[in-house]
């Protein structure tokens, strides 16, 4: 550490509680006792309660100590304080940060080390320095500024490695030593080094104040080593005066001022020669007492008056040395002899390091307190720039043969050692690489510690971070989906049990994102050690030493930047690891959810179709309870997912609103994880998304799109929005007059749901699609779209993935049992499974068909057969056909593609009796692209996984259920249905 210029440095000693404290403090105990509920109440007896003293000093760090902390025991806290009035602060708690703090058990060295130390390169280079130790009475100031023989303090420390260094320059430089020791007692100078014998003056010795301060008539010693320094301190130690009191032994009823004046001339002899003069002053202060407290009567109590003067003149310099800056206001020096003396050293120019010694225990309370308030004051001192003391001194001509004869001797004198001069000068070199080593080595040895120290809540409050993001993220999203339903009017059941979900769901969220909560708590106490931590690596950074060479200082540095980075490594690592914990939490969730969803989704439609095709007494109930039981599952689920039931709430009123906050949302997300092609459509998508959770509703939809591919099974797609006439349509296929339209697209398949949801449609009006014939050709017509809108597009593959909203409910008539496996439309090589060829020829054998009027009529009739004829639910029966001309079958050659899906020839029956709905009405041959649902696309966009094919219309929903073969492609994706649960029951594996 570095007195730098402009500011006093201020270091906080800490001494040991000494015997009498000690025994009065507490033990540490371990109190496992529980006292229930009875925290206030007296404890039993323990050694920890029956002291009477307790520390009031807490380090924090080598910088930070906090003053009368906190009591976290409560019991403790009332019997210390008692009753305090509402509102009052049972415990000071106050933090103080100074240069540097020193805990009970730092040495001699240590102290001497970040205080005196720094300042002997520049006493060596012509600057003034000024060590104090300030403190109350029996704090340790003379202890660490004297010592004793064994433990000797500062002064001896600080001479010995003077005299250290001055050997080392003694080559170079003439360097003399001169020492001066004096006390002021009751405003009078002594000079401690005078022989007792020898009168003082009257009043004491005189202050002379010019451009220094000077004190006239004190014995100057000159000393040659620490040795002889020790000698001279403990002499005039002898002759200081000492009296017992109260508060300690062996008080100091004085202040006691060792001024070591060195002054350094070069050894090279020229015509002038420049000289550095500096003076370092080390004093030890008497201590502050309280009259009260200490009950001195007599001498010792005007002592304690002018030693309390003294110091409050020392304090008022502090102050107003605070306030102006050491500049422009008045600094009442002149006060007392103390605050002449220290005239130069708080506001002049001299490097000043101000040791404040402090008890622990809280019988010098209110004396530490008042301590490190005063020294706390002294930090803000700003002094004058700090000079060099160079005197150029002109030599006369009469001076030469002198400085001549010097240099003959001092020629003699290198010749002597220069023999000796390399083993001289490795020692020198070798002692200072340990010096430098061992500083080094301290500075690592700091910078583990508070590594070890800090780490684990660093690494807890990123934890924290991670979480409280996540927690607010999720918090957020709720919060945006309760604002959307409590905008929509008066609740249905539905959504009031959504409501009172996601309340249970922000629940704990809320907590977890308050200020008082527990997370927040951690995050507070980790940022307080990350502050610590970085205090700690900046202290060691800027760390000077005279030890430290450039190299050393570098590596003490480095050794602070990889701590630190060392540390955000961790904190990065812990808030990613809470980060990844909360994505895995919601991808399980959120698999379970969509499980859920997509085979609900598929249940009700086929309970739908069941009930509204087959019309069978017995359907109904078995229906109703199938839907029973999916409900209790699915509030099982809940319960055990968000811990919410939403058993209470009965859809009596029938106000089931649409689905669009959901589909909106997750449309969106899946948009942006998905191609870049994709993401460029986001607007696009978000409309039909639209579209499509219509279509989870009750209502139907015209879910009219196709794809456009410019290759089939390409992941590049590019989508199109439906025409607002398809998006708005109210009534299903209610687009039959829709001719002016230009053209609709099939989202891609491996893209994203509205395909799915166009399976949905059929399920939930397949009741009146399969019973009532005249919504067919309405919808045929809406599948089709007008002949503009095929027109204006140029791929002719697109039709690979088209698919139509009846797909759900004529494809899976009569092909109930059928186990064909296919590809998951979830995985994207479905697409890459079909070929360019085949949507061509679904596209060529539709044109071809597409004149016909009386398609929609037709194909109802043939699916009606089908389902009468099993015959034809297989796929190559129905192939066959289509080649010999079938109906059913209706493409031929290459390009009507092999059967694909069971289901297929119904479909493409329909499909193709929905053709001339798409053609254009002149009948016109080119058409390029035509709507349809490929009998096995629509199988595909019927499942919402790899569903099987489920028989509707006239066999129920039993039957639907008994064709969730075994088969295992219709168990191996994660959300298929458990065979044997589906036929009675559907139950969520
Ligand atoms: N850091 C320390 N380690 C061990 N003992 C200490 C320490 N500091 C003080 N003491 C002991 O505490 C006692 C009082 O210390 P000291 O005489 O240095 O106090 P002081 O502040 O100089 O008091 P006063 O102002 O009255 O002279 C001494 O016995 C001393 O040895």
């Amino acid at each position: 550490m570095v007195a730098s210029a402009g500011s006093i440095t201020v270091a906080v000693r800490v001494r040991p509680p000494n015997s009498w404290e000690a025994a009065r403090l507490p033990e540490p105990c371990y109190d496992t006792t529980i006292r229930g509920e009875g925290a206030l109440s007296t404890p039993r007896t323990t050694t920890a309660n029956t002291s009477s003293l307790r520390e009031v000093v807490q380090i924090i760090d080598d910088r930070i100590l906090t003053f009368d902390p906190a009591e976290t025991d409560p019991s403790k806290a009332f019997l210390e304080r008692g009753f305090l009035p509402p509102g009052t602060k049972r415990y000071k708690d106050k933090r103080f940060m100074f240069d540097r703090v020193f805990n009970d058990e730092a040495q001699q060295q240590d102290v001497y080390q970040a205080t005196a130390q720094p300042l002997l390169q520049g006493v060596l280079d012509g600057y003034n320095a000024t060590v104090f130790a300030y403190g109350a009475t029996g704090c340790g100031k003379t202890h660490t500024i004297s010592g004793t023989e064994t433990d000797p303090g500062i002064i001896y420390l600080t001479m010995a490695d003077l005299f250290q260094r001055i050997d080392d320059r003694r080559d170079e430089w003439t360097v003399e030593v001169m020492v001066t020791f004096l006390e002021i007692y009751n405003e009078e100078i002594r000079d401690l080094l005078a022989d007792p014998s020898t009168p003082s003056p009257r009043g004491g010795l005189c202050i002379r104040e010019d451009k220094t301060v000077k004190v006239s008539g004190l014995v100057e010693l000159r000393p040659n080593s620490a040795e002889e320094v020790k000698e001279i301190v403990l002499l005039g130690n002898t002759r200081r005066t000492q009296s017992p009191t109260l508060a300690n032994a062996t008080s100091s009823r004085s202040h006691a001022v060792l001024q070591v004046h060195i002054t350094q001339s070069p050894r090279t002899a020229s015509l002038s020669e420049e000289r550095t003069m500096a003076t370092l002053s080390i004093i030890d202060l008497a201590g502050s007492e309280r009259a009260a407290a200490t009950t001195n009567m007599g001498q010792r109590m005007v002592e304690g008056a002018n030693i309390n003067k003294s110091l409050l003149a020392l304090g008022n310099c502090i102050n107003a040395l605070c306030e102006s800056g050491g500049a422009v206001r008045h600094v009442p020096y002149r006060n007392s002899k103390l605050t002449r003396l220290l005239k130069f050293s708080l506001g002049g120019n001299c490097k000043t390091v101000m040791i404040v010694c402090i008890a622990p225990t809280s019988n010098h309370f209110d004396d530490t307190h008042n301590t490190l308030v005063y020294a706390d004051r002294a930090t803000k001192i700003k002094t004058k720039v700090v000079t060099r003391n160079i005197l150029n001194v002109d030599r006369h001509v009469g001076r030469y043969v002198e400085a001549i004869n010097r240099l003959n001797v001092e020629v003699e004198e290198l010749k002597a050692k220069l023999a000796g001069k390399n083993q001289a000068e490795n020692d020198i070199q070798r002692r200072k690489k340990a010096e430098a080593a061992a500083e080094v080595e301290r500075s690592r040895k700091d910078v583990r510690l508070k590594f070890e120290q800090t780490t684990a809540s660093i690494v807890d409050g990123a934890i924290c971070t991670g979480k409280l993001s996540v927690a607010k993220s999720k918090l957020d999203a709720i919060n945006a989906r309760l604002r959307q339903i409590n905008a929509s009017g008066p609740l249905s059941p539905d959504l009031e049990a959504e409501k009172a979900l996601l309340q249970a769901l922000a629940g704990p969220e809320e907590q977890t994102t308050q200020s008082d909560s527990p997370l927040t708590a951690r995050l507070k106490r980790s940022s307080n050690s990350s502050a610590m931590f970085d205090a700690t690596m900046r202290a060691v950074s800027e760390r000077r030493s005279e030890r430290l060479d450039d190299v050393s200082g570098e590596n003490v540095k480095l050794e602070a930047r990889c701590s630190k980075a060392e540390m955000e490594k961790l904190k990065a690592e812990g808030e990613r690891d809470s980060l990844k914990e909360a994505v895995q939490d919601m991808s399980q969730t959120l698999v379970h959810l969509v499980g859920m969803l997509s085979r609900c989704t598929v249940l009700l439609g086929d309970a739908a179709t069941s009930l509204g095709s087959s019309g069978g007494p017995d359907d109904v109930p078995r229906v109703a309870a199938i839907l029973g039981t999916m409900r209790e599952k699915n509030d099982e689920a809940f319960t055990k997912l968000v811990g919410h039931s939403t058993a209470s709430y009965n859809n009596s009123a029938g106000l089931t609103d649409d689905f669009t906050g959901y589909a909106d949302a997750g449309y969106t997300r899946r948009i942006s994880s998905g191609p870049a092609a994709l993401q460029q459509t986001s607007t696009t998508t978000a409309v039909v998304s639209s579209r499509r959770s219509s279509s989870y509703g009750s209502r139907p939809s015209t879910a009219n799109t196709s794809v456009s591919n410019t290759s089939a099974g390409s992941p590049r797609r590019t989508y199109r929005a439906p025409r607002k006439s398809l998006r708005s349509s109210a009534q299903p296929y209610r687009r039959v007059a829709d001719k002016e339209k230009k053209s609709v697209q099939w989202r891609d398949e491996a893209g994203q749901g509205d395909l799915n949801a166009i399976s949905f449609i059929p399920a939930d009006t397949s009741s009146s699609w399969s019973m009532d014939d005249s919504s067919l050709p309405q919808r045929s017509t809406s599948l089709g779209g007008s002949e503009s809108e095929w027109e204006d597009e140029k791929t002719d593959d697109s039709l690979n993935s088209a698919s139509a909203p009846p797909a759900r409910s004529y494809g899976s008539l009569g092909v109930a049992g059928a186990k064909r496996s296919r590809p998951s439309r979830l995985d994207p090589g479905f697409l890459k499974s079909k070929t360019k060829r085949t949507a061509l020829g679904s596209l060529a054998e539709d044109d071809e068909s597409s004149s016909s009027p009386e398609k929609p009529q037709r194909i109802l009739s043939d699916v009606m057969n089908q389902l009468d004829n099993p015959e034809l639910a297989s796929p190559s029966k129905r192939h066959t056909q289509a080649k010999n001309g079938n109906p059913l079958g209706r493409s031929t050659g290459g390009r009507r593609r092999s059967a694909i899906g069971t289901s297929r020839n119904e479909k493409g029956r329909r499909r193709s009796s929905l053709i001339p709905q798409l053609s254009p009405s002149n009948g016109e041959p080119k058409l390029k692209r035509v709507l349809l649902a490929s009998p096995a696309k629509r199988t595909k966009r019927v499942s919402l996984t790899k569903m099987p094919k489920l028989s509707t219309g006239r066999t129920s929903l039993m039957a639907n259920l008994a064709a969730l073969a075994p088969d295992p492609n219709n168990i191996s994706a994660d959300l298929s249905m458990n065979k044997g649960a589906a036929q009675s029951k559907p139950t969520w594996r």
